[in-house]
């Protein structure tokens, strides 16, 4: 009953300990075992050392809050020169840990001047037990607060890096198509989970816009969407840009460096290009996914890391694993749920609503009033876009520049010898090519008939369309029987 007493009670006494480490150094091992004996009860970890040359490796081992730092040293000195000494190199090495300078020869200018040197308080030796708490607690308390003040410079740092590498325009993540409904169906179900996401589809066909909106769809929307383009990422800087580095790691590490991981902490980190990571790469990333833990290099402390990941490619990362160029397990790992954009040439009702959306901003940008004639339409609709979406508004941005009268000139962007022939056109569409005719009536008939199915039958809008007055155009319609 009483042995369950106790271990009830140190539990409980552990429980109140408050998180953390402080680390004490002195020379008078006296002092040492005093101050632990004190601090231990009321503090998670407790650290001493005789010797202030172990200070460096012990902050570079873990995570050290506070310093309770002896201003003398060397038998008989006074002056406190050693203490300013190790203090400076402490706030060199770690400027979030808070130190308290103790001395037995507290005097007024000694403390001013620890303080000035960047000290937070100054303990006169002996103590008061509840002063040196008194200082330990809110040494503590503004070692939290610079923690979390450097956390946020670096953070918001990394995230400028980020934004002005993503170039910041963002457009709409657009289809009507039914491929592309069930693309958005999957994404919003998925984005409430925070499963692991692998989008596949062929270059263009907008996987950084897809992973974009499982963010803004998810729960994490209010915080980070960190991407990175692991074709772009050397092999040497692989490890830094994932998980940051501490200054001094290699030659150009000059100032320490928030990894991708970290700064995506509670967000989504979206890996592009996945395909082209080497094997041994796949294997570091691997076991941080795992561990959901990183060291950043130089570093030796893990930071733990809670993110959602999205990863794209536009390799079949099945047939790599076959190949041996990607790790099964890795796959595994990434492809919980898997979402396939569809080529552009799969979603030809996609091109109109594409075509608008794009002529609309380029037109807006390049101020310019263009329209697209709807036999260009079809033509666009009929072309198999191999580059995709990317594609099309390179090419809509093209014509905007290039185009002369108020029609979009479709002539200048894409290459008509590519276009295939109204017997390849599987979907049935009305196919208004002109390649199977020279007979200039039937082809006036097809132009006028397909500039009023485009327009739904508004005869004018179908006549300004094709040049025409509303007289000339009913002409026609009267002449074609239409
Ligand atoms: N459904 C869409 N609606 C509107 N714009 C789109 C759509 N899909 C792609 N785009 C546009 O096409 C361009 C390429 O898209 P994105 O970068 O997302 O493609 P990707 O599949 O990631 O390409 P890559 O594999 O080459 O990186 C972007 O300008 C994007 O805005």
């Amino acid at each position: 009953m009483s042995e369950c007493g106790t271990l009830k009670e140190k539990q409980s006494t552990q429980d109140m300990k408050q998180e953390g480490t402080v680390l004490i150094v002195d020379d008078n091992t006296d002092i040492l075992i005093a101050a632990k004996l004190l601090l231990k009860k009321h503090y998670q970890q407790v650290l001493t050392t005789d010797n202030p040359f172990d200070i460096e490796a012990q902050i570079n081992t873990q995570q050290i809050d506070v310093i309770l730092l002896d201003m003398n040293f060397s038998q008989d000195a006074i002056s406190g020169k050693e203490g300013f000494y190790w203090l400076q190199k402490i706030v060199a090495q770690d400027p979030s840990i808070v130190v308290l300078l103790m001395t037995a020869y507290g005097d007024i200018q000694l403390a001013v001047d620890a303080i000035k040197a960047g000290a937070a308080d100054f303990i006169a030796k002996p103590w008061q037990n509840d002063q040196l708490l008194g200082a330990v607690a809110a040494a503590f308390a503004h070692a939290k607060d610079k923690q979390q003040v450097g956390k946020l410079t670096r953070q918001t740092q990394g995230l400028n890096q980020a934004l002005n590498q993503s170039g910041g325009h963002q457009f709409s993540f657009l289809g009507q198509s039914p491929a592309m409904q069930t693309v958005f169906r999957t994404i919003e179900r998925a984005a409430q989970t925070d499963a692991n996401i692998l989008i596949t589809g062929e270059s263009g066909t907008g996987k950084e816009l897809a992973a974009h909106a499982i963010h803004q769809a998810s729960m994490r929307h209010h915080n980070a969407f960190i991407s990175l383009d692991m074709g772009a990422v050397s092999e040497s800087l692989f490890e830094s840009e994932l998980f940051g580095h501490k200054k001094g790691a290699f030659t150009d590490a000059k100032s320490d460096k928030v990894g991708r991981f970290e700064l995506a902490h509670q967000g989504s980190l979206f890996l592009d290009e996945l395909g082209n990571l080497p094997l041994a790469q796949q294997a570091t990333l691997l076991a941080a996914l795992q561990n959901r833990q990183v060291t950043p290099v130089g570093g030796s402390k893990a930071i733990s890391v809670d993110i959602r990941l999205i990863c794209a490619t536009n390799d079949n990362l099945q047939q790599a694993v076959d190949e041996g160029r990607f790790r099964q397990d890795l796959l595994y790992r990434i492809n919980t749920i898997e979402i396939r954009l569809p080529p552009l040439r799969e979603r030809a009702e996609d091109i109109p609503l594409l075509v608008d959306y794009y002529l609309a901003h380029f037109c807006q940008k390049y101020k310019r009033q263009l329209e697209v004639n709807p036999m260009d339409m079809q033509s666009l609709q009929a072309y198999p876009w191999p580059g995709n979406v990317r594609e099309l508004a390179h090419a809509i941005e093209r014509a905007v520049i290039l185009s002369e009268s108020e029609y979009l000139d479709i002539s200048t962007v894409i290459n008509t010898a590519a276009r295939p022939s109204p017997s390849t056109d599987s979907k049935g569409r009305d196919n208004t090519q002109i390649t199977d005719t020279f007979n200039l009536e039937e082809i006036e008939q097809r132009t006028v008939r397909a500039a009023l199915k485009h327009y739904q039958g508004n005869v004018s809008s179908a006549a300004k369309a094709l040049g025409l007055t509303r007289g000339a155009m009913y002409r026609r319609l009267d002449k074609y029987n239409l």
